[in-house]
């Protein structure tokens, strides 16, 4: 299709105050764009461009998230959403690092210009893209970029303000399937749909201390709970904002630490408490220990253990015709604890794939199940329901209970992405209906001890991985030596991959006690810092 002069020319004049500053070379990582907020501009104007072609393309309302997720405050970065509502399609990451490092405006019009004759599309047209951001300050600033680039293709740019990730991705998706789609609405929805859920069932009773991370998630779910109040659910909120966003607190530095969050030192022992991260897609639960400031956490993988027995018991109860053959499956990634992985197999009896780190591929491979539960040992992850198992559900629920509260399931927890106020109304659910404290969801089994360490090389894309990220390809002989170091360690296993959001190669390892995973995680890292062009001193 030929492309009008007239938008190369456009796009040219409008890029010219978003320059790409010298030597920065963004790439499209695990979850989009990340760096210091001071190089972003160029990179969300750009990216505006890219998701108004996406809505051209699609004919449907497309997505922009601003944040950094879990990163430090002082980071920014870009999430990208498709009209489903999940995130941007992988075959189009390729025009988003394309466009995101044109060297001049000039190579950006043309590059732009490429795409649209390449997918068919006519521009300008109309559409809509809808822009939100974390509570990061750089947020606005960036926001109006990423517009200026939706607007230079001609589609509007609602700017959505402050929304957790989970919320605009729902926002985007409810409105392409012509629901209810404001912020108000996804309350109302999860709210309505937690309350049929837990109805019949008697109140945990105690308060649910939440880690807000000082981001998003602290206003956000004060109106979640607000919706809440008479179901029963009390939650007191700390790390509100008055401290630094993902700061000595949050669902990262509580899996990474194991170190209580910072305003905490008074909550009792035994409590239930959750945290989430700087934008809210993460959720983790955890507890304060005896005499001290350690945690012990209930992780993703725990919280994909407790979805599929919340599944399990309400499939059962379905008419024995309907219960029959659905296919439940977990989606974990390599860095899944062993011991949950074997719990699923022997005692849930689920399918378990593994994928390469990233929700992206969790997601996906969870639309190949009826229900697919896929969490990363971090938190962030969902429960997917297939458009089939739902109509079924929907046929059935006039006359049975279970189907109902299946469908009140598949509203309580985010179609869209993996969305941690959602993730609450899900673990609150299923404990609630079992009636089970903390103590029974630890007693499912005991984590394999482990450790992750970060190793910082000249080039971290020297090493290449295979299986699901299990193996090492390159350098040559890396993986064989790492399979030396865990033959000596008992239970022992472990892993390395280049990280897709951080300039460091990751290593993790597992054993029967912490000292052997700490000393093997420490052997491997000499052995990456040796192997793949470590810089500094050796780990
Ligand atoms: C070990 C780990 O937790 N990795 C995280 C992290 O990716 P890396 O590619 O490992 O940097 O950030 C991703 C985006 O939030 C998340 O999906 C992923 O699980
Ligand atoms: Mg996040």
């Amino acid at each position: 299709m030929a492309v009008p002069a007239s938008i190369e020319a456009a796009v040219a004049a409008a890029s010219r105050p978003y320059q790409l500053p010298a030597g920065f070379r963004p790439s499209y990582g695990t979850a989009g764009f990340r760096a210091t907020a001071d190089l972003l501009d160029s990179t969300m104007f750009r990216c505006g461009i890219l998701m108004a072609a996406r809505a051209l393309k699609t004919r449907q309302i497309t997505g922009i998230c601003i944040t950094a997720s879990h990163n430090p405050a002082p980071d920014n970065g870009v999430k990208l959403v498709e009209p489903s509502g999940e995130m941007l399609c992988q075959e189009w990451e390729a025009y988003a690092n394309e466009l995101a490092n044109a060297q001049s405006d000039e190579e950006l019009a043309s590059q732009v210009a490429g795409l649209l004759a390449k997918e068919g599309v006519a521009a300008p047209g109309a559409g809509t893209v809808m822009i939100g951001h974390d509570t990061r300050p750089s947020g606005p600033g960036l926001a109006a970029a990423a517009a200026a680039g939706v607007r230079c293709l001609g589609l509007e740019a609602q700017m959505c303000g402050l929304l957790t990730t989970p919320q605009l991705h729902w926002m985007v998706m409810s409105r392409n399937r012509g629901e209810p789609c404001g912020e108000g609405d996804y309350y109302a929805a999860l709210a309505g749909a937690y309350k049929q859920l837990v109805a019949g069932s008697t109140s945990l009773g105690q308060t649910l201390y939440m880690d807000c991370a000082n981001g998003v998630g602290a206003s956000k779910m004060r109106e979640l709970a607000a919706h809440l109040a008479d179901a029963g659910l009390a939650v007191d909120l700390r790390n509100t904002g008055e401290g630094v966003l993902n700061g000595g607190c949050g669902s990262d530095f509580l899996q990474k630490d194991r170190q209580l969050p910072a305003n905490f030192g008074d909550v009792p022992p035994g409590a239930r408490c959750c945290a989430v991260d700087g934008d809210a897609d993460r959720l983790m639960y955890f507890t304060p220990l005896e005499g001290g400031s350690h945690a012990l956490l209930f992780d993703g993988d725990r919280i994909a253990c407790l979805s599929a027995m919340l599944l399990r018991d309400l499939i059962s109860a379905l008419p024995p015709a309907a219960a029959q053959g659905v296919r439940v499956g977990i989606i974990q990634t390599a860095y899944a604890n062993g011991a949950a992985s074997r719990y699923i197999r022997d005692n849930l009896g689920c399918a378990v794939e593994v994928t390469p780190t990233g929700v992206k591929y969790l997601h996906e491979a969870a639309h190949h199940y009826d229900v697919g539960v896929y969490f990363e040992a971090n938190g962030h992850g969902t429960v997917l329901f297939s458009r089939a198992f739902l109509e079924q559900m929907k046929q059935l629920s006039g006359k049975s209970r279970a189907a109902a509260e299946l469908l009140a399931l598949g509203v309580v927890v985010n179609q869209a992405v993996g969305d941690a106020l959602s993730g609450i109304l899900l673990v609150e659910a299923a404990l609630r209906r079992k009636g089970w404290g903390l103590g029974q969801w630890a007693a499912l089994y005991a984590d394999l001890p482990s450790r992750q360490l970060k190793v910082t090389v000249a080039d971290r894309t020297v090493i290449v991985t295979t299986d699901a990220e299990t193996r090492v390809a390159e350098p040559r002989g890396l993986q064989d030596a790492i399979d030396a170091a865990v033959a000596g360690a008992p239970r022992g296993r472990s892993f390395v991959r280049p990280s897709g959001t951080e300039d460091v190669v990751r290593v993790y390892a597992e054993a029967e006690s912490q000292a052997a995973a700490d000393d093997l995680a420490a052997a491997v890292a000499r052995l990456v810092h040796a192997q793949a062009g470590g810089v500094g001193p050796a780990p």
